[in-house]
C-alpha cells in the first residue's frame, strides 16, 4: 500500500504521526440550513476532532444528510460558522470546500452511469493540480485498499454491487486527497459482509490519520467505527459525547439500540 500521510496532508500539512488527535479540526457554531422556506438545520453546534472518527445519528429525516451537504458546501447555511483546518469557510461552494480538504461520499454513492470504475476513481482527483505520477499513486493506493476495484477497473462502475459501489464512492473521496472525509450511510442496504469489510477500511485510513465523519443509521455499526458521537433530533444536536457513554446512556439505548 502506498503512504497514505500523502494523501491525507495535501497542503504539506503535518503528517499522520504528527497529528493532533484532541485538536478539532472543523468546528460548526450555530448552524442553520434547508431548502427553501424549508429549514432543517437549527443553531447546529459541532466540534471534529482532528484524527478521529465521529458519527452523527439520529432518526429519518432528522437532518442529518442535509448537515454533511451544507460541510461540503452543496447546501448553503442561512446562519452560523464553519470553520475547517484553522480557516473560515462560511459561504464556501462545494469547489472551495474540496479544495480545502473536504470530500464527501454522498448517500446512493451517486457513480457516475457509463463511466468505468478507473475514471469514477479518477473524478475524486478532478481538482487537483499536482503529477499525474502522483495521481497514478493515489489510484494504485486505493486499488490496494479494494482489489476487486483494480481487478473490475475498466468496467461500468454503476454494474458493481452495492458494497462494491461504495467501496468506489469512497475511493473516488480518497482520490481528492482529503483532511476529512464524509461519509454519508456507509451501510444503507449492503449485506453484513461488506459493511464489515468498508468498516475496516474505513478504520484503516482512520489509523494512517485520515479525520472521518460517518452518517449512519445503523448506531450499532457507527458505535463501532466511532470514538465520538452526535445524536441529531429534528435538526438539532440532542446528545453528544463518547460513543462508549452514549452506548449507555438509556435515552440512546431505548430511541436507537432497540434496547
Ligand atoms: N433536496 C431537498 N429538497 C427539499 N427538502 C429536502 C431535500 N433533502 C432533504 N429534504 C428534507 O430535509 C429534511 C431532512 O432530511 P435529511 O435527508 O437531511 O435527513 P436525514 O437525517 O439524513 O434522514 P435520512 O436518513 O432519511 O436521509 C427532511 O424533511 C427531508 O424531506
Amino acid at each position: 500500500m502506498s503512504d497514505l500521510s500523502a494523501i491525507v496532508s495535501p497542503q504539506g500539512a503535518a503528517p499522520a504521526a504528527a497529528v493532533q488527535p484532541k485538536r478539532p479540526l472543523l468546528q460548526i457554531q450555530g448552524l442553520e440550513a434547508g431548502y427553501g422556506d424549508v429549514q432543517v438545520l437549527w443553531g447546529v453546534d459541532l466540534e471534529i476532532p482532528n484524527g478521529e472518527i465521529t458519527c452523527i445519528v439520529g432518526s429519518n429525516g432528522a437532518g442529518k444528510s442535509t448537515l454533511l451537504r451544507t460541510i461540503s458546501g452543496m447546501v448553503r447555511a442561512s446562519a452560523g460558522s464553519i470553520r475547517f483546518a484553522g480557516q473560515d469557510m462560511t459561504g464556501a461552494g462545494p469547489d472551495r470546500m474540496l479544495g480545502a480538504g473536504i470530500a464527501h461520499v454522498p448517500e446512493g454513492r451517486r457513480l457516475f452511469r457509463g463511466m468505468s470504475i478507473r475514471d469514477n476513481l479518477l473524478l475524486g482527483a478532478y481538482m487537483r493540480h499536482d503529477s499525474r505520477a502522483d495521481i497514478e499513486r493515489d489510484l494504485e493506493f486505493v486499488y490496494g485498499m479494494f482489489p476487486i476495484l483494480k481487478q473490475r477497473e475498466k468496467q461500468d462502475a454503476t454494474t458493481l454491487s452495492g458494497g462494491e459501489q461504495q467501496m468506489c464512492a469512497i475511493g473516488r473521496g480518497i482520490m481528492s486527497r482529503p483532511q476529512l472525509l464524509l461519509v454519508d450511510e456507509l451501510s444503507l442496504g449492503l449485506a453484513p459482509r461488506a459493511v464489515e469489510l468498508l468498516g475496516e477500511a474505513l478504520l484503516e485510513i482512520n489509523r494512517k490519520g485520515l479525520t472521518i465523519v460517518l452518517v449512519e443509521q445503523d448506531v450499532l455499526t457507527a458505535f463501532d467505527l466511532a470514538s465520538r458521537a452526535y445524536v441529531i433530533e429534528t435538526g438539532k444536536v440532542s446528545l453528544s459525547g463518547s460513543t462508549a457513554e452514549l452506548a449507555a446512556d438509556p435515552r440512546v439505548r431505548r430511541a436507537y439500540m432497540g434496547m
